[in-house]
């Protein structure tokens, strides 16, 4: 008998399934089950978005499911094509052989979306593939392939075909064969010599890896029940922690960014395109201007992607440097895939070729310009890349911060200028940012969004506004970092409360890591210092605002971060990555006070999350009534996925609500009170509508938006 079920289990599937089950039971004709997928997917699991609502949530019946599976008289085949992730996994689990497709995917992945396998998936899992293969799955909820399944014994074969035929076929020739066995609620979980000191080593490991974050710890106690406790009894442990999770507001958050990654790909503009009606162009080669830092990670990335590139630079000494670089990335992510270096094929001047010439640029799809951050430059560039290129390229720039509209006007085709900001590392980090200007056509939009797609990174699409989305953000929060200094702070005490929040890195570390000379450079641009500022400026004001030279003056003194070996603190040398609290820093910071008279204060730790997320976060607020970005989503999945914000805490918009917007907006006119040259602090007046309005779900907030004026 076969049983199909559907992509991801809802209440109409269970009873299917179990209907199904007692039929196959009941009627002596049967002799054997199998269980499938509908359209080659076997299933994705539990429908995430029914947590919210877990009295009602199908998933209720999904373990006395799985275990009516395992009680069969008569052999159950799983035949696994596609996916069989989550519950999906633990109903393979239930049955008493497996066979999965070459290419299937299978995993746990509940701790991504703050849970844990709930369906007896933390009990059988360990029983099969031992306890260190299961703890790794559980932890890290990743993907595995079929054949390393295979190796770990998850499955029992592989179909290079047809994985039904070879499923029925598996089924026929057990039939009659004792299942006791094959049931792994009656196995017990292999012993390890030294299990104890194991699962306490894998706790602390993930509580390491996991900073702040629940699942993770509670999936290590759930597999720790199975090594120490009878199966019925594990049972019982996995229920109750997975109520602790799922009453857990970080299940809700985690499970908010899921969704949230999927919704910004449905695009949108003020100005009416959109993903639905915008048609990408294909890709078919690239062009990367400018081989620095971000230049080699995109390169790396295309051509991980693929797509053939041609890698540029100003001059021949900057080409061996870069090439050089290049060529390293490739080798070391050669090695981390199967096939290697051969399906990378790099070495291949087809695929991958270094020049100076920009003639070599004429038959390109798409040219990325990462050159040094200078508004004449890339004029300059882009101009150039107009009358080179053939007539349909894309003309991306990589800028973090400068407007997409004047790089755009150098060039006689504005629609196709788009700004693609990537994240350092970039063939590592997953976002992409993408920038619309004025003239930008929405096939273009879509065009970077599906290279973003072929990239394996998540596009996210914004307005043309000085630092888009995320860095505009993240400025008044390093501007907040660094008052706080001022009044009596010192880097790693805000460091260190950022980063119990959950931050991998806290806004000093982050600074010394990118360089401070960036920063240094684009404010001399900006002429907020050095040789332009006009003579008589106060030392800390700019334009009527508070302004803090402090980083300008670390800067004087040589100290750029990392780089230099000394920066908000002290290196083991220049390059170093170990960073100690510096005490020439700590005394200059004093010394820096008695200069301007601010007395010292003991500041809380209180006080500098607030300061500092909440100015963030009123920047977002900005951003939204601004129509920058179409909705709070978007802010959130750039900052969990380009600066490091804590997923468990799905964002800063997100964690806004959570906090209540009462709250944020109390707390923010009590900080401005006290500094009311900060503009920063001053509370956004969407902000201050929406608690008018009484604080409304954030997926309504974008509905009180006024569009009379878009800035687009
Ligand atoms: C107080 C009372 C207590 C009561 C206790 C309640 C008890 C409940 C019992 C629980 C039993 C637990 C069972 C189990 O252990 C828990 C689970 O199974 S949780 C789910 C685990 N599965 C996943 O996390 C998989 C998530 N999905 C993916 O990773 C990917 O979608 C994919 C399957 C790899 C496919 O990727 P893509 O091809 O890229 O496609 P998309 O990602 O774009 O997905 C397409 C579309 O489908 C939506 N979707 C996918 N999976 C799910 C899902 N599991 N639930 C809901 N929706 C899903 C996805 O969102 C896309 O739709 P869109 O958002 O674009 O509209
Ligand atoms: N470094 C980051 O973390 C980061 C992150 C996101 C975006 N960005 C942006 O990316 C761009 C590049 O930054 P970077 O950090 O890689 O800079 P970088 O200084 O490391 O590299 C710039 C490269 O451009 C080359 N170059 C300069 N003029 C050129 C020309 N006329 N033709 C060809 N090549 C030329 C330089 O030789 C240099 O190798 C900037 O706009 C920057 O703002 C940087």
């Amino acid at each position: 008998m076969v049983i199909e079920s559907l992509f991801y289990f809802s209440l109409a599937v269970l009873q299917a399934l179990e209907d199904g089950l007692k039929k196959a039971d009941a009627d002596p004709s049967v002799k054997a089950v199998m269980i499938c997928g509908e359209n080659g997917k076997f299933s994705a699991g539990a429908d995430i978005r029914g947590f919210s609502a877990p009295q009602s949530h199908p998933g209720i019946g999904l373990a006395p499911i799985v275990s009516l599976i395992e009680s069969s008289e008569k052999p159950v085949v799983a035949a696994i094509e596609g996916v069989a992730l989550g519950g999906g996994l633990e109903v393979a689990l239930g049955c008493h052989y497996r066979v999965a497709h070459v290419k299937a995917r299978m995993g746990l992945p509940e701790v991504t979306i703050g849970l844990l396998p709930g369906a007896e998936g933390t009990q059988r899992l360990p029983r099969l593939i031992g306890v260190p293969a299961a703890l790794d799955m559980i932890t890290t909820g990743k993907h595995i392939p079929a054949t390393e399944a295979l190796k770990l014994g998850l499955v029992d074969e592989i179909a290079e075909e047809n994985t039904i035929e070879a499923a029925i076929r598996l089924a026929n020739k057990v039939i009659g064969q004792p299942l006791a066995p094959r049931r792994l609620s009656l196995k017990p979980v292999p012993t390890l010599p030294n299990m104890e000191a194991f699962l306490r080593e894998a706790l602390v490991k993930v509580k390491k890896q996991a900073r702040g974050c629940l699942a993770p710890e509670l999936c290590v106690q759930a597999v720790r029940a199975a090594s120490e406790r009878p199966f019925a009894e594990g049972l019982r442990r996995e229920r109750e922690l997975f109520r602790l999770l799922l009453s857990s507001g970080q299940a809700r958050a985690l499970q908010y960014a899921f969704f949230a990654e999927r919704a910004v790909r449905r695009w949108a503009t003020p100005a009416g395109a959109s993903w639905s009606s915008a048609n990408a162009q294909p890709v078919r080669s690239a062009a990367v201007i400018g081989l620095g830092t971000m230049g080699r990670g995109i390169v790396t990335s295309l051509v991980k992607a693929n797509i053939p590139v041609v890698a540029l630079e100003q001059d021949l000494e900057n080409l061996k440097k870069g090439r050089k670089a290049v060529m390293l990335l490739l080798e070391r992510e050669a090695m981390k895939m199967e096939g290697g270096a051969q399906r990378l094929d790099f070495h291949n001047p087809a695929r991958l070729q270094f020049t100076v010439d920009f003639d070599l640029l004429r038959d390109v799809d798409l040219v990325i310009e990462a050159v040094f951050e200078n508004m004449a430059l890339k004029k300059e560039i882009f101009h150039k890349l107009s009358k080179i290129c053939k007539p349909g390229a894309l003309l991306c720039t990589n800028t973090s911060a400068l407007n997409i509209n004047e790089i755009a006007s150098a060039t006689s085709r504005p629609q196709q200028v788009i700004g693609t900001h990537f994240f350092s590392p970039a063939h590592v980090m997953r976002l992409l940012e993408i920038i619309y200007g004025s003239h930008t056509s929405p096939s273009a939009i879509a065009t970077a969004m599906q290279l973003a797609k072929a990239l394996n990174k998540i596009g996210v699409v914004v307005g043309n506004c000085f630092g888009f989305v995320g860095n505009r953000m993240m400025f008044p929060y390093v501007q907040q970092a660094v008052f706080l200094l001022e009044e009596g702070s010192r880097p790693e005490a805000v460091d260190e409360v950022l980063e119990d929040f959950g931050f991998k890195i806290g806004p000093f570390r982050m600074s010394d890591l990118a360089g401070l000379d960036v920063g240094w450079r684009s404010r001399q641009g900006q002429g907020l210092t050095g040789p332009s500022l006009p003579a008589g400026t106060p030392a800390r004001q700019r334009h009527g605002q508070r302004y803090s030279p402090l980083p300008d003056l670390l800067c004087e003194h040589g100290r750029f971060g990392q780089k230099t070996g000394h920066g908000w603190y002290l290196y083991e040398k220049a390059g170093g990555r170990t960073a100690t609290p510096d005490p020439w820093l700590h005394n200059f910071l004093a010394r820096y006070r008695d200069t301007h008279g601010i007395k010292a204060r003991a500041i809380d730790q209180e006080e500098i999350l607030e300061r500092c997320l909440f100015a963030l976060i009123n920047e977002g607020f900005a951003i939204l009534a601004e129509g920058i970005a179409s909705g709070p989503e978007h802010l959130d999945v750039i900052y969990i996925n380009g600066y490091g914000w804590p997923r468990h805490r799905g964002g800063p918009m997100f964690y806004a609500s959570t906090v209540g917007l009462p709250r944020v907006l109390a707390k923010l006119e009590q900080y401005s009170e006290v500094h009311p040259d900060v503009p920063g602090l001053r509370p956004n007046a969407f902000l201050r509508k929406l608690v008018a309005v009484g604080s409304p779900p954030l997926q309504e907030w974008m509905s009180y938006v006024s569009w009379q004026s878009p800035k687009l």
